[in-house]
């Protein structure tokens, strides 16, 4: 078994609190590590993977703290977000570096085995400068993997993939989960983890905001109160007949508009059409106006605050 705790970690930069306060525990299996730029995704797995101390807390792998600790280090392996791979090299160069630093007894048949992993051997006597983005993706992998660590972590790994890319390393993800390894990834968007993790945390402005499989979050994410601008031929009528119903929390005139806080969405979807009907008012616009990621991540961390 292959865990990693974080225990009540906190990491800040200068005055930048990158980390605030997070404690979770990932083991076995593939984790998706969700939430909008800045959130502090790399510095977490930066932490995980023992290259950054926490400024307080611990981050541990089955019980033994990472920072500094050699024998960790032979567990992980660690797919950065960053493009600064040696171009200069070609990928199987690349690899064979990687085993060389890692003292692999035979760095040639360590890195050929990793290179056929990620299915890179056609293309592994290539300068890494002329590889697309998805193939650097695949041979920083098969350098983190190189080493057959028990705990991959992955940086933003679909970042500008094409979709057939995208795919494959999804597919190689489930497989690498399914043979018992504890796998994260890293990445702001919802779908992209849905359809590979089996567990997902979810991290805010440096605050762990939830945790749980795709359904819950999902669930979390579409039971917030929702924001709607309404513009209507009689708003002033439509918001004294919305005000006060079970189904809004808010109701405000505000310009040529209403806005109303939803905070049963199903209710309010059959309310709205027929108050409207009733009172002989035309509806003109009904638009949410709180749809962007960050007020969703925001709800989820509001509503643990
Ligand atoms: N070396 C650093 N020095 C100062 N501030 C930093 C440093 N690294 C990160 N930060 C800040 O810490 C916060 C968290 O950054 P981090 O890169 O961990 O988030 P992230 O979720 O990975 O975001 P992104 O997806 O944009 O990389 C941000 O406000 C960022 O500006």
């Amino acid at each position: 078994m292959s865990v990693i705790q974080i225990q009540q970690v906190s990491r800040w930069y200068g005055n930048v609190v990158a980390v605030n306060d997070v404690t979770m525990t990932i083991g076995p299996g593939v984790t998706g590590l969700l939430g909008p730029n800045g959130a502090g995704k790399s510095t977490l797995i930066t932490m995980m993977a023992g290259f950054l101390p926490p400024s307080v807390g611990a981050v541990t792998l089955d019980g033994v703290p990472v920072w500094r600790h050699e024998a960790a280090y032979r567990h992980i392996g660690l797919v950065p977000e960053t493009e600064a791979v040696y171009d200069t090299l070609n990928g199987g160069q690349f690899v064979r570096a990687n085993a060389e630093l890692q003292g692999l007894p035979d760095p040639g048949a360590a890195a050929a085995a990793a290179i056929d992993v990620v299915a890179m051997a056609d293309a592994a006597d290539r300068r890494i400068s002329t590889y697309s983005k998805g193939m650097k993706q695949r041979i920083k992998m098969a350098a983190a993997l190189v080493h057959q660590p028990s705990v991959l972590l992955l940086d933003e790994p679909f970042n500008g993939m094409d979709p057939r890319q995208r795919l494959h390393l999804m597919e190689l993800l489930r497989q690498m989960g399914a043979e018992g390894r504890t796998v994260l990834f890293s990445s702001h968007i919802l779908e992209e983890v849905q359809q590979v993790a089996t567990h997902i945390e979810v991290v805010v402005s440096g605050r762990h905001a939830a945790s749980g499989d795709f359904r819950t979050i999902r669930r979390l994410m579409t039971d917030r109160p929702h924001l709607y601008r309404i513009r209507s031929s009689d708003d002033r009528r439509l918001a004294a007949a919305l005000i006060g119903h079970a189904a809004t929390s808010g109701v405000q005139l505000e310009g040529p508009a209403i806005h109303v806080q939803v905070t049963d969405f199903e209710n309010f979807s059959r309310l709205l059409p027929g108050l409207a009907r009733e009172l002989g008012i035309r509806l003109w616009e009904v638009s949410p106006t709180d749809e962007s990621l960050e007020s969703v991540f925001s709800y989820l961390v509001g509503g643990r605050a």
